[in-house]
Parts: C-alpha cells; structure tokens; sequence
C-alpha cells in the first residue's frame, strides 16, 4: 500500500493509502502503538456507511469503542459541538489514556482533531478520511479548527494525528457535488507544486462523468498518495505556518473563505468556494505576479472540467464576502498575505494586494468564466 511518512521529529506519522483500509483499522492503529479507549466521532451520513465497520475493525484488535455522532454538514464545526461532543466523551468514560478516531469528513476531522487537541489538554487522534477533500487534504498536516460567525477556522489548533488511514474505497458512497469540490484542493495542489497532475485529473474527470466507478477506484490510492506527498513535504518544513512556506496551501482561500462565510456555513462547499477563489487568486497572480494568461486557463480549464463554480451564486453579496475576507487570518498588522502564481508550481506571497484589487477580484467573479 502507499505510504506516505510525515517527518515531524517526536509528532511523525504515517498516511497509510490502501483499498480495504477501513477493515484493517484496529490493526493499523494497534501498530502506531495508541492503547486505551477508541472513541469514534463521526457523522450522521458517515455512520449510516462506515460506523459499525470501524468499530468492529478497532473491537477485533482489543479496543473498547464508543460512538459519537454530529449532524452532516458544516454548521457542525462550531464551538456548541465541541463543548457537545466534549461532554460525551466524559460520559462515556474517555480518559486521558484514550484517544480519538475522526471518522468521515474535513468537517468531523476538522472538528475531532480540535477536540482532541483541548480535552484534558490534549489527548491522540486518528484521522480516519472519507471524502475526497479530506484524503488530499485535511486529514493530513494537523490544522484543526471550529468556525465562528466572524469567520471560517477563526478558533483551532495544530494538533498532529498519530496516524491516518485513507480507504479509496470510501469514496463509492459519495454524491458527486462532494467528489468534486473535493477534487478542487487536488488542483490546488497541482497549481501550486506539480503542474503536470493538471491533465491526470482532468483526465480523471471525463472518464468517471464525476461518478467514482470500482474500476476508477483502483487508481485512486496513487493519486490520492500523490497529493499528499505534495501536502506533507511542504508541512515538514513549515508545520506552523511562520516560514512563508505552509501558506501556500492557502492558494485561492483568502477571498474563498470570505465567499464561504458570506452565506450560513455549508450552503457552499469548502471546494467550491476554493475553486472561486482560485480564479480571483490567477487574475491577481497576471496582474501583479507575471502568470501567463495560458498557464492560468490551463487552471481554469481543469476547474471547468469538474463543473465547479467560477461565478458568484445568486445570493451572494460581494460587500459581505469583502467584510469577511477582511477578517481571515491571512490579515496581519493590517495587509492581507495574499499568495498568488508567478507561475504554474511557483507561488509567491504577495502583501501588496490591495482592498481595491479584492473588490476587484470579486467583480471578476460576477462575470462569466
Ligand atoms: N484542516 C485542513 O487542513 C483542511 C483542509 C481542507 C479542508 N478543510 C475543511 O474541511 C471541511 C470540508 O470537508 P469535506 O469537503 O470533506 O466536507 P464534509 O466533511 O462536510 O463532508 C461532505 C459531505 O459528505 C458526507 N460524507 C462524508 N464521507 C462520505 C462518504 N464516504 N460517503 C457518503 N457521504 C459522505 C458528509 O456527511 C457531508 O455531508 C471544511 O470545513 C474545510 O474548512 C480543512
Ligand atoms: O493545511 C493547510 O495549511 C491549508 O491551508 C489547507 C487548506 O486547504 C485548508 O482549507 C485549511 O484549513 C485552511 O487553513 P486556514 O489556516 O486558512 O484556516
Ligand atoms: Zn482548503
């Protein structure tokens, strides 16, 4: 199976990639050395999927589990749930010998990991993904964060798992608006560090009609690997953001967040507004960052391919969108870190990105793609 190692010093671990990964769970886990009880966070949709076999993976390697479910969705990443699911750990005896497995997707991952990372000061977890956009992305580097009405991850942690078991297989239950905003984080990815992957991808998207068939899944682990080599070479060497470097992978997020916290949390998904704000970030990254017009459509054309948005929804006002991006963390002492392309592969952070230039931006995003 792929196995991609984070080299972390004392917080290493593996990302381990393998169809039929979920029924080998506890023996993973029994393997990075994690005893104590297994408590299972997940969500309503996931459970229904994947819940009992989780928990009988970790019960025929000797854990003792319990089962904690959040509602579907984004809303879930709130303070109230965690103060929720925190309170249902107590009670089901979780102690600090215990240990988390975040089952599902970025939302649980998101929200467990957070947990994980406050309750009796911190306790282990597991990332246990079954999105797309939680296998390349947020199972992997150890952000973790809650929203609050000002804003998207305003309140986290870094909080490394121990381990992460990727299951492709998970995947086959996904609907296919998921499977594809998912897929926007892979062009990220692929825009920032590795242009060729491109052309896999969009190649990926004709061929499955955006439907993830069993032949399409046996690829997958060694796509999936490939993003997260991408993600865990530039965690190791900026794991806390302070080098300029991790900020990267925040490539079309600074107006994307705004965009996603314009609207009640979930009405747009994570990828989606990634993929609005990765063509505002490739108008800016021409206009200020020396990008060719033909390197930014070969982005466009492959956010295209996945049918991801490229124009504002109705509904959604740009002023509020403007507000909220004023809020990210991406604002220190005032000027927006905005990371734009010289080129594809080279990303640059630019703090000359102006308020005028964002309102700009999202004008852009009013009109055709
Ligand atoms: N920490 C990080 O580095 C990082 C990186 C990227 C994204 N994120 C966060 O991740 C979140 C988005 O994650 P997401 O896109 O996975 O959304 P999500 O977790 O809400 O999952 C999307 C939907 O798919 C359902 N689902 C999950 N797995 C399924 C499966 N296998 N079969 C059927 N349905 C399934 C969920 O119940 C949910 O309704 C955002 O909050 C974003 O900020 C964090
Ligand atoms: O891991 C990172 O670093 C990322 O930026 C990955 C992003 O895809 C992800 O959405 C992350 O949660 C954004 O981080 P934030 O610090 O902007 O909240
Ligand atoms: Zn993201």
């Amino acid at each position: 199976m792929p196995t991609v190692t984070l080299s972390l010093g004392k917080d290493s671990y593996d990302v381990h990639v393998m169809n039929g990964a979920l029924d080998r769970l506890g023996d993973l886990v029994h393997r990075s050395r994690l005893t104590g009880h297994a408590a299972i966070v997940t969500d309503t949709t996931v459970v229904r999927h994947y819940g009992e076999r989780a928990r009988l993976a970790l019960e025929e390697a000797g854990y003792t589990t319990s089962l904690h479910v959040v509602d579907a969705g984004e809303q879930s990443k709130s303070l109230a749930t965690v103060e929720t699911l925190a309170s249902e750990l107590v009670k089901a005896g979780v102690d600090r010998s215990g240990f988390i497995v975040a089952l599902g997707g970025g939302v649980v991952g998101d929200l467990a990991g957070f947990t994980a990372s406050i309750h009796y000061r911190g306790i282990p977890f597991v990332q246990v993904p079954t999105t797309i956009m939680a296998q390349v992305d947020s199972s992997v580097g150890g952000k973790t964060a809650v929203n609050i009405p000002a804003g998207k991850n305003l309140v986290g942690s870094f909080h490394q798992p121990r381990l992460v078991v990727v299951d492709p297989l998970t995947l086959t239950t996904l609907p296919a608006r998921v499977i594809r905003e998912g897929m926007a984080e892979m062009v990220k990815h692929a825009a920032i560090r590795d242009a060729a992957m491109l052309y896999d991808i969009r190649a990926l998207a004709e061929e499955t009609e955006l439907g993830f068939t069993l032949s399409t899944i046996e690829r997958l682990p060694d796509l999936i690997a490939r993003n997260i080599a991408i993600k865990a070479r530039v965690v190791e060497e900026d794991e806390k953001e302070t080098k300029d470097v991790r900020a990267f992978l925040n490539f079309g997020h600074t107006l994307g967040h705004g965009i996603e916290a314009a609207v009640p949390y979930g009405e747009l998904l994570h990828g989606e507004v990634v993929s609005l704000g990765m063509r505002a970030a490739l108008f800016l990254s021409e206009k200020y960052a020396g990008l060719s017009a033909h390197a930014s459509e070969d982005v466009l054309s492959t956010l295209k391919a996945l049918e991801l948005p490229l124009v504002l929804p109705e509904g959604i006002d740009p002023a509020t969108a403007l507000e909220k991006t004023l809020t990210d963390k991406k604002f220190q002492a005032g000027m927006i870190r905005f990371v734009l392309l010289g080129a594809l592969g080279q990303p640059t952070i630019s703090d000359d990105i102006t308020i005028d230039d964002l309102k700009e931006a999202l004008a852009l995003l009013q009109r055709p793609a």
